[in-house]
């Protein structure tokens, strides 16, 4: 099964001894190909209006903290929420093992032009 990223939401590791995740490579990731909430339709933006925080509410295991977004600024009523989807250019591999490339259209004056 292919995992499609509804963002790029990095936790810790489980533990240093396990040898088949790097420090660097998430342990999950949220796939919204079948099943998701409202989120799974908000866009990303190089200047969104949302940021992205792991909260733990009703317990303490870091691993399966609730991804929640909150406003980076004041929203006008009708405006469309984006958050940075946090993805590295070059970081996203295809089936194929080449790389995938998404070029950005949130039209942000400062925009990076590719999603990944
Ligand atoms: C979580 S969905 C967002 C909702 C989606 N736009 C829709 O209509 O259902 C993520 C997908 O939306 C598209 N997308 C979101 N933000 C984008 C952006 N700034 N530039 C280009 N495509 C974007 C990409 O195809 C991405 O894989």
């Amino acid at each position: 099964m292919t995992c499609r990223r509804l963002g790029h939401v990095t936790l810790p590791t489980s533990s240093p001894v396990d040898d088949k995740i790097t420090e660097n490579e998430p342990e999950f990731c949220i796939d919204a190909s079948c099943y998701g909430n409202v989120a799974r339709f908000m866009n990303h933006s190089c200047e969104p209006n949302l940021f992205i925080q792991c909260v733990l509410s009703d317990h303490t295991d870091i691993k399966l903290a609730r991804v929640m977004l909150f406003a980076s600024k004041k929203i006008p009523p009708r405006q469309e929420l984006t958050y940075d989807y946090g993805y590295q250019v070059d970081s996203v591999m295809g089936a194929d093992g080449n790389i995938k490339k998404m070029y950005c259209h949130c039209g942000a004056d400062l925009c990076r032009k590719r999603l990944y």
